[in-house]
């Protein structure tokens, strides 16, 4: 079989256009959506995702503010700049990019944000309501996810789907959405034994390694989906995913590349969080 290439910057750019909809009338209410970004230090990865997340905001009519913070700040004066923004009125939305220096806690961080403006969905309450299938701020990454499968009619409900990885951002809360629109779910990870053979019964494959060709055609059911989350960046500078992508659309009904699957659509779910954020948590 040869797979349908999932287009997450189609996706993107699709969505974004609806929500320049959005942003526009809440604008002519007389508000007007905005996200402020806390950059510490000078990692050029962190940089330039930054910088891609100011473009999407200006693209859809959004605001941003990008803060950039010394290296060696401390602690608590990422936290004193946190409180300000969690009292500005004109800011609906709060991110601090990841990861941060070592002398900074990122928990303390995370929880600090207040959860009305956390609109990366990392704040415990969020990640609580989440769980009970509450109104919440979904996680980007993974709710990009459920949005491209929606997009392309691909039924979750009863499927085994299977999460290679365990990270708090991506591979638990995709987990846990998916079971929210209930799959069954498998969580693998460093520690699971027979990978493959855990893998070959999935439907729907995540991978969330971080590692390049961690998915090859070895892991992959005939016919499966297969969503690759993974951002490596070669030597060469291109970018490429967890699963190896020749091998794997050979296999897979469905697959997501990198570049232009997942990231646009992590962008664009950050978005929708900004615009939910200037409605108001309780009343979107
Ligand atoms: N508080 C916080 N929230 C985040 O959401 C967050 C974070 N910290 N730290 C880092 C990761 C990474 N991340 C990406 C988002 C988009 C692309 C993306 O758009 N990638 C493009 C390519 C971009 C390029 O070429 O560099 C693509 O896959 O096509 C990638 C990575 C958000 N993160």
């Amino acid at each position: 079989m040869a797979a349908e290439i999932i287009s997450g910057r189609d996706l993107a750019q699709e969505l974004r256009q609806q929500m320049k909809q959005k942003v526009t009338e809440l604008n002519n209410q007389g508000v007007f959506p905005k996200l402020s970004v806390i950059l510490v230090g000078d990692n050029p990865a962190s940089k330039s995702y930054v910088n891609g997340k100011k473009k999407a905001c200006k693209e859809t009519g959004i605001l941003s503010d990008v803060i950039e913070m010394n290296h060696d700040t401390t602690e608590a004066n990422l936290l004193q700049q946190i409180e300000k923004l969690n009292e500005d009125p004109t800011v609906h939305g709060i991110l601090v990019q990841l990861p941060l220096p070592e002398q900074i806690r990122e928990q303390k961080v995370i929880d600090t944000i207040s959860y009305t403006k956390d609109v990366d969905g990392f704040h415990p309450i969020n990640i609580g309501r989440m769980m009970t299938g509450e109104d919440a701020f979904l996680p980007c990454t993974p709710y990009g996810i459920i949005t491209m499968l929606k997009s392309k009619d691909i039924s979750i409900a009863g499927k085994h789907a299977v999460v290679v990885g365990r990270s708090n951002i991506v591979g638990k809360p995709v987990g846990q959405l998916l079971l929210n629109e209930n799959a069954t779910v498998t969580y693998c990870h460093s520690k699971t034994k027979n990978l493959a053979q855990i893998t070959k019964q999935a439907d729907i494959l995540i991978a969330a390694v971080g590692k390049v060709n961690a998915i090859r055609a070895e892991h992959i059911k005939d016919g499966a989906v297969v969503v690759d989350v993974g951002i490596n960046r070669l030597e060469d500078g291109s970018l490429t995913g967890d699963v190896d992508f020749n091998e794997a659309k050979e296999k897979a009904s469905f697959i997501t590349p990198v570049p232009r699957g997942v990231g646009p659509m992590t962008i664009t779910m950050l978005l929708e969080n900004t615009i939910k954020a200037a409605k108001g948590l309780e009343n979107s």
